[in-house]
């Protein structure tokens, strides 16, 4: 099953079109998971990675019945070298034996001999004896090379029945700089909508949708409509809800009129949703989460069904 089918079918199967961003940071943990993982390991590079795997297991253990999808980024992952790394592996690992769908969001791209080991690196390589076995769902890749650095994502991607999301409007305020250039073709944003069609189109599943996605961010509400224009196909992934601003009117038009089509992500509003009233203990964090977590599933919902999209 390819991976638009496979994200479908989840999404319905646990009525939420929501993507939890699995986005640690140290000094925002929980004094709990801090004080284990500082006692065993001490304040370094495994300390961090150890707090890591802890938060995460708890979030996941706490989301998984709510959610269909995570998606850690990996710089936050990064930063503590190679105890991260291994931290970030742990992670989608956990995740995906409580049979959540993992979004790698790494943003890669480069040419192709590069983009192809990058691929290998995120998709695995059953061929390579000498690499451990290894598979996130998806990744988020970057354009800005061209075409030719595209192609060996979207190949590895259909033939190990992974997904990518491409960047075409990101979330952030500046997106515009680059992204809404006006070329003889349209927008810059526009022209790579167009190549991820013409990926998008090789790789339909069963569902209707293409395991070719897109990065298209909540925080521009009428650019979602015409991306959606432009590639009816694909999934998006929509960034930006949450603490960058967006709410659930702001995704709508990211959906087709079939109630499916659109991921909507959050990171810091729901991992740390126990700051706003200083809760620590382990039971408060978690009720926290849980909360934070059911009212973004119900506020997508509501705003899905005041416009005649909501797929259940
Ligand atoms: O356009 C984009 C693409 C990716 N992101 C990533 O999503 C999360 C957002 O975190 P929040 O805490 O929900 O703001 C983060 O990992 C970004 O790297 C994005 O924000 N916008």
């Amino acid at each position: 099953m390819n991976f638009a089918d496979r994200t479908c079918d989840e999404i319905k199967k646990k009525q939420s079109h929501a993507v939890i961003g699995l986005d640690p940071v140290i000094e925002r943990l929980p004094a709990f998971i801090l004080d284990e993982a500082e006692q065993n390991y001490g304040k370094n590079d495994e300390g961090a990675a150890a707090a890591f795997i802890a938060f995460n297991r708890f979030i996941i253990d706490t989301i998984a019945p709510y959610v269909a999808i995570v998606k850690p980024q990996l710089a936050y992952y990064e930063v503590y070298g190679a105890a991260g790394i291994d931290a970030y592996w742990q992670t989608v690992n956990y995740a995906q034996q409580k049979g959540l769908i993992v979004i790698a969001d790494a943003k890669r791209g480069d040419i192709d001999s590069t983009a192809s080991a990058y691929a290998r690196s995120f998709f695995g390589d059953a061929s390579n004896e000498w690499q451990t076995p290894k598979k996130v769902d998806s990744l988020t890749i970057n354009p800005y090379l061209g075409s030719d650095s595209l192609a060996p994502f979207v190949e590895q991607a259909i033939a190990k029945q992974t997904g990518l999301f491409i960047l075409v409007k990101t979330s952030n305020p500046s997106s515009g700089d680059l992204q809404d250039v006006v070329t003889a073709n349209g927008t810059i944003a526009e022209q790579v909508a167009q190549l991820v069609h013409t990926y998008a189109m090789r790789d339909i599943g069963t569902s209707g949708y293409s395991s070719i996605g897109a990065v298209v961010g909540a925080t521009y509400p009428e650019e979602q409509r015409l991306f959606r224009e432009a590639m009816p196909t694909s999934l998006f992934l929509v960034p930006g809800y949450g603490t960058q601003g967006g709410t659930g009117k702001d995704i709508t038009n990211a959906f087709n009129s079939d109630g499916l089509g659109a991921l909507i992500s959050a990171s810091r509003s729901i991992i740390f949703a126990y700051e706003k009233n200083k809760l620590q203990t382990r039971e408060e964090v978690q009720l926290a989460i849980k909360s934070a977590v059911k009212a973004m599933n119900a506020d997508i919902n509501t705003a899905l069904k005041d416009v005649n999209k909501l797929y259940w």
